[in-house]
């Protein structure tokens, strides 16, 4: 049998931080071309037997067993972690996505089959772009300067160098493309979900299967239920996306034998998943431009303070998120109508972009001779600009009320200089903010261009200021999860093997 290769991308949250949490509101999500990849192959070993690798860590391996039984009623499946050696390291994530993803293949295709699917046990290698894990001290020992190009000499899937806990995060969603990359690729391996449904381009019932499971699983190993705004990215890839009511899964998580059934619950049919995905996608020339500021910030710690403050000051909170809900809404759908003016006009949306890559925002609507469809595409980026800056304040107002650096003075003063250069179209903190990353929404024509890119000058600021160092992460082309073939993707091949 072949490998099975299943990605996921990460996740940037460019409006919605914190509003997300409530149904009420949505977040307009970007999911990146980072992404996380589960290769799954037999290891011609003793049946039921898995063993998990991550070979970007050091004591990086679990070895597990899987003791079905089927004379129990209703069977059960147990993963139990082979405790050799004693001081072999543990993965909360890894191994609840193991145990209830088989548990729900048990339930779905019956002992039997589950038996069957894991007679010559299987290895799994788990490998994450270097996007999701700072690159400034690899970039830093080869001597190379904090720049894109630098980046995409570091070979793929790197060595940290690190153990897991002790590596720095660029705050992509690590954890939720893993979970989804992985409980996917067992989906498939245990004849749950047909291959073909993720390969389609399309959203199937199978994305929704997925995506309940990784939901659950994310929020069980995480000890809460978030937003799940991470995992939806994960799975549907961009989007503009609103909540599930944590109900549907709070008796699982409740559920501290484990003994409940699944699948009633996870199943795409249970209509008590609420959640909306909007589809939603970056305008045509643009890109995203994401600074890792390698210093990082704690979510839980962040969401806990700006949360309390809303309870106690309920009526201030409440109009403070209805006008940011504003802006954050009307954000997604100006980026929504550039893209509608692009397919109405191409040739105009294009020469708009290589106008506006060469002049500064304040610049853009001083051209008094603009022809009509170059001014709506003109005055529609300008409102993005106008949109991005009001978030920002707002997100500071925020931060300020609630006692939290939502943007920190030191990212004020690097997104205010970054803003202020041409072809920046705006950006901002992602997420919860604090000191994890920034945003920057950037004109991207093809060359030929005026002038130097907007992406030079900004690596050109960028590298004025230590700790900061641009991510080579743009939007995913492929949307959400998807199954790969292990020989399309470089350095993957190595990676497996060196594992091995
Ligand atoms: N490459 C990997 N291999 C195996 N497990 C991983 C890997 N990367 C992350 N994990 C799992 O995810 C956990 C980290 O989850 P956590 O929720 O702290 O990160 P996160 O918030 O998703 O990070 P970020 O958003 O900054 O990428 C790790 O403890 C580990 O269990
Ligand atoms: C604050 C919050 O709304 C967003 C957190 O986003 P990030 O992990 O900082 O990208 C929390 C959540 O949505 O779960």
């Amino acid at each position: 049998m072949s490998s099975i290769v299943v990605s996921s991308p990460g996740k940037v949250l460019l409006a919605g931080g914190y509003l997300v949490l409530d149904p009420a509101y949505s977040g307009v999500v970007v999911s990146t071309s980072s992404r996380f990849y589960t290769v799954i192959q037999p290891a011609g070993a003793a049946p039921a037997q898995i063993t998990v690798r991550s070979p970007q860590f050091l004591d990086a391996t679990w070895s597990y067993t899987c003791n079905v039984d089927d004379r129990a009623q209703p069977p059960t499946v147990v993963v139990s972690q082979v405790e050799s050696p004693a001081s072999a390291s543990k993965n909360k994530f890894v191994h609840l996505a193991l145990q209830k993803t088989l548990s729900l293949a048990l339930e779905d295709k019956g002992a039997a089959t589950l038996s069957q699917s894991l007679a010559q046990g299987l290895t799994i290698t788990i490998a994450g772009d270097n996007d999701f894990y700072s690159q400034q001290d690899q970039l830093a020992k080869l001597g190379l300067p904090s720049e894109l190009a630098s980046l995409s000499k570091i070979p793929p899937f790197a060595s940290t160098g690190v153990h897991l806990p002790d590596v720095s995060k660029t705050g992509l969603g690590s954890s939720a493309a893993l979970i989804t990359s992985l409980v996917t690729a067992l989906l498939v391996h245990t004849g749950v979900i047909a291959p073909a449904a993720l390969a389609g381009g399309e959203v199937t019932l199978a994305h929704r299967f997925a995506h309940n499971l990784a939901q659950f699983v994310h929020c069980l190993a995480q000890g809460k239920v978030g937003s799940g705004f991470d995992v939806a990215a994960a799975v549907f890839g961009s989007q503009l996306y609103t909540r599930f009511n944590p109900a549907v899964i709070q008796h699982l998580m409740d559920d501290t034998s484990g003994t409940q059934p699944l699948l009633p619950t996870i199943s795409p049919g249970n209509a008590a998943w609420d959640y909306q995905v909007k589809p939603f996608k970056l305008p045509p020339h643009t890109r995203i431009l994401l600074a890792d500021i390698h210093a990082g910030s704690n979510t839980p710690l962040l969401v806990g303070q700006v949360l309390k403050w809303r309870k106690e000051n309920p009526a201030e909170a409440h109009s403070l998120w209805t006008s940011l809900d504003q802006v954050n809404t009307s954000l997604g759908q100006t980026l929504t109508r550039l893209s509608e003016l692009h397919s109405q006009n191409p040739d105009a949306y294009l020469e708009t972009v290589r106008y506006i890559s060469s002049l500064t925002s304040v610049q853009w609507l001083a051209n008094p001779n603009m022809q009509q469809h170059h001014a709506h595409c003109l005055e529609a980026f300008y409102e993005a600009h106008l949109l991005t800056e009001q978030i920002r304040t707002k997100m500071r107002e925020m931060g300020g009320l609630s006692g939290v650096e939502i943007e920190p003075a030191q990212q004020t003063k690097l997104l205010d200089e970054s803003v202020a250069l041409a072809g920046v179209i705006g950006g901002g903190v992602p997420g919860a903010g604090g000191f994890d990353a920034v945003w920057l929404l950037v004109a991207e024509p093809p060359l030929p261009i005026y002038g130097i890119p907007p992406v030079q000058l900004i690596e050109r600021l960028w590298s004025e200021y230590k700790g900061v160092s641009p991510l080579l992460s743009t939007e995913s082309r492929a949307q959400g999860v998807i199954l790969e073939d292990l020989d399309a993707i470089p350095g993957l091949k190595d990676a497996v093997s060196a594992s091995a």
